[in-house]
């Protein structure tokens, strides 16, 4: 599903890399935990993954298409088709309810509307449903998203990864303003949704106490020749 290979990423304007890594390999549906202390490179894996930033060596192959080999325009594209992302500050619209937050999730993508109407939903009652099983009852699914609590925001963005069934979901510290049952509670959430339909999970934390729930755990410490 996921393939690193010979990877070498510097910031501009920096002598030494960031990262060098030389093979990670993340399995179709596998729930991968990668940890590493602050300022590791963590964000800066994820923003290679997602197609924001590009490597000046080596490269990543996502259901088989080569990141490096796409243009802005194609990797925009690819990543709103196939990656769903739950950021740390969630990047939601204040002002929107999280119904309509999360129907902009698929707004981007035919592909994602497309496999909308593959299961006979509309992009509202997805969200809806989504918004159902991940927690958040039918009175706050129509209030502005400013006025509601941080775990409730952070089912709103789970909730827009997912819709339209993106295969990889990225997601970048979304537990870390969460009491340790809450937390819980909520990466077995994500568990639910991406199991019902194989979803890959890349979950980034510096909390390694989270790791005994996933089905394997990576330091980037020992991956990444950089730090070394
Ligand atoms: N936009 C940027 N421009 C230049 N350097 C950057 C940029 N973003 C990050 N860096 C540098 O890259 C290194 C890794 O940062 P990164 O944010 O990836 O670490 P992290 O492991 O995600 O940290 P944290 O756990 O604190 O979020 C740091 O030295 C940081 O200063």
């Amino acid at each position: 599903m996921i393939q690193i290979s010979d990877l070498t990423f510097s910031w501009p304007g920096q002598s030494n890399p960031t990262l060098q890594i030389k093979d990670l390999q993340i399995k179709t549906g596998e729930r991968l935990f990668l940890h590493g202390p602050s300022g590791s490179g963590k964000s800066t894996l994820l923003s290679l993954l997602a197609g924001i930033q590009c490597a000046q060596q080596g490269n990543i192959k996502i259901l088989n298409e080569d990141l490096s080999a796409l243009n802005d325009a194609k990797r925009d594209k690819f990543r709103a088709d196939h990656i769903g992302t739950i950021f740390q500050n969630f990047n939601l619209l204040p002002y929107l309810s999280p119904i309509d937050n999360v129907v902009l999730g698929c707004n981007f993508s035919k592909r994602r509307q497309a496999n909308l109407k593959t299961e006979g939903a509309t992009a509202t009652s997805q969200a809806t449903r989504l918004l159902d099983e991940l927690g958040l009852d039918k009175n706050t699914q129509h209030r502005a998203v400013n006025e509601l609590s941080i775990g409730q925001q952070q089912r709103v963005a789970a909730a827009r990864a997912f819709i339209g069934r993106p295969e990889f979901i990225i997601a970048d510290e979304p537990t870390s303003a969460l009491d340790a049952d809450n937390r819980d509670i909520f990466i077995r959430q994500l568990f639910e949704q991406a199991q019902q339909y194989q979803a890959t999970i890349l979950f980034v934390s510096h909390d390694a106490s989270l790791a005994p729930l996933f089905d394997r755990k990576v330091s980037l410490a020992d991956i990444n020749g950089a730090s070394l």
